[in-house]
């Protein structure tokens, strides 16, 4: 039988107009528990990329999105399995982002974040958030 796919992940970069980006930390007992990375998470089956990640933002944070546009697909492969991190940059919504699933929020300027912190994957987005 084929290997499963990889896991097609969205992931929301919040951007204020200060330049600030949102980062929320993994919850402890899941997968990178303590790090930091972008809100989002897995699409469902038939749901489209916008669509995946306005629910999963509405979800994880209680906002509407208002306007994003992509920025990167990134392949990325973990020990345990492989991802696809859709990752666009939100820049309009609506209602103000909460822990709705009792994650940390911080607000940092891309350059203030420590790459240690991050995500693996999410080490990478950083690095293209930077270059533009
Ligand atoms: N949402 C999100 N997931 C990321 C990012 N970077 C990254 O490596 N991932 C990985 O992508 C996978 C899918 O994320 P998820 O949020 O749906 O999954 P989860 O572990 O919370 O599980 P669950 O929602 O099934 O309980 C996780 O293993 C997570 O570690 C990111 O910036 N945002």
């Amino acid at each position: 039988m084929a290997p499963p796919g990889p896991l097609h992940v969205m992931a929301g970069v919040l951007r204020r107009p200060d330049g600030a980006v949102l980062v929320t930390e993994r919850p402890p007992g899941k997968h990178l528990a303590g790090l930091w990375e972008f809100p989002g998470g897995k699409l469902e089956p038939d749901e489209i990329p916008f669509a995946g990640l306005v629910r999963e933002l509405r979800e994880e944070l209680g906002i509407e999105v208002r306007e994003a546009y992509p920025l990167l697909v990134l392949p990325w492969r973990y020990e345990a399995f492989q991802l696809l991190l859709d990752t666009w940059v939100v820049t309009a919504w609506d209602g103000t982002p909460g822990p709705l699933e009792g994650q940390g929020l911080q607000w940092h300027r891309p350059e203030a974040l420590t790459p240690a912190q991050l995500a693996p994957a999410d080490q990478a987005i950083l690095r293209t958030l930077l270059a533009g």
